[in-house]
């Protein structure tokens, strides 16, 4: 991670993970539940994901439940077990990994899900909250991209970001947290016109789309921070696979002020914002009284 414009994803996970750790040693062994991990049927990008949760949750101290339930699961069956969850007390948060099965409606189980125990902030009563500004539970790649933006030392008060991508898990919920922060946020999609030409004018390009070199040097002004939430894998000519973002990184490293890299930039931030959206869950639940 030579180069200083390279957004160090890993070291910024080091140090949220640090702060989880300290805040379950203050608990002095006191309860703090299990976090809960579903994925439904297999994908690779989804097994990344949550062989670093299990990592990051170990260097954070936090128990960690992997559910891998089989794609020929049923919406009721989801749906019971979500609810037992949320009445378990030794369950302290519960993330639904998306893709899910097409016979299964994920917003109907993220709903299932009790906001309090919402480490994810995907149900509609957490990203609502978004709205009213309150982002501590809030989704975490949209949280991670805030993060990394404010390692840059940029002023966020007035910042002009464009982000590329209107996903409800990634593009929304960042450009919400980011209107919250003061900034004035521009959304592309594939409708937008000319993506360039919103692209060229940003202090802050945010890119999740998921294509490989979509961003290159030509859509950033100069000095412009760069967040790439892409994750494409592609295969070299010698049959290697490898992973890759949205943004041709080498080249768009000449022009921009800051860039995260891919692999080493959103995504361990994105892990150790759910760590530590799970102490965010432990105290709701305390200042409730479900747990004491
Ligand atoms: N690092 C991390 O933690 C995470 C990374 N990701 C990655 O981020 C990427 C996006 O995922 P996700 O947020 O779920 O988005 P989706 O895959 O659900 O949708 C892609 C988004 O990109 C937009 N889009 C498609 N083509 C263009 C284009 N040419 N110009 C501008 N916008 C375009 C789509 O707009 P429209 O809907 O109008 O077609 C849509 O909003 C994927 O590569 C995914 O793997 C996702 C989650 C977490
Ligand atoms: N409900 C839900 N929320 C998500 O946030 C979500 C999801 N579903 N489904 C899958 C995608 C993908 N995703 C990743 C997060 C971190 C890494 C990650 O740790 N990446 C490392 C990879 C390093 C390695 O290979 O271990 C890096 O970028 O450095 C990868 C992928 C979150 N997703």
């Amino acid at each position: 991670m030579g180069d200083h414009r390279l957004l160090n994803g890993k070291a910024v996970r080091v140090r949220i993970l640090n702060e989880v750790k300290a805040y379950v040693d203050s608990l002095r062994g006191g309860p703090i539940g299990r976090l809960v991990s579903i994925s439904i049927g297999d994908n690779p990008e989804v097994a990344v994901y949550v062989r670093n949760q299990a990592r990051g949750a170990a260097a954070a101290g936090l128990r960690f439940d992997q559910q891998l339930w089989g794609n020929e699961i049923t919406q009721e069956e989801c749906k019971r077990l979500i609810t037992e969850m949320n009445d378990d007390p030794d369950v302290l948060g519960i993330i639904l990994q998306r893709p899910v099965p097409d016979h299964i409606h994920v917003r109907s189980l993220q709903s299932a899900i009790h906001p309090l125990k919402d480490v994810e902030g995907m149900n509609p009563a957490s990203i609502g909250n978004i709205v009213y500004s309150d982002v501590a539970l809030a989704p975490c790649t949209a949280a991670a991209s805030v993060e990394l933006i404010k390692e840059t030392g940029l002023n966020l008060k007035g910042l002009e970001v464009v982000m590329i991508g209107h996903s409800e898990i990634v593009g929304k919920p960042a450009a919400m947290m980011l209107m919250a922060e003061g900034a004035t946020v521009t959304v592309c999609h594939h409708m937008t016109r000319s993506v360039a030409m919103h692209s060229r004018r940003a202090d802050v390009v945010i890119v999740a789309v998921g294509k490989a070199h979509l961003i290159g040097p030509e859509m950033i002004k100069p000095g412009a921070a760069v967040i790439d939430i892409g994750i494409n894998q592609i295969v070299a000519p010698d049959g290697s696979a490898r992973i890759v973002g949205d943004v041709a990184t080498d080249e768009v490293l000449d022009i921009a002020g800051w860039i995260t890299p891919v692999p080493g930039g959103v995504g361990p931030v994105t892990v150790a914002t759910l760590m530590r959206n799970a102490t965010v869950a432990h105290e709701r639940q305390l200042a409730v009284g479900w747990i004491s």
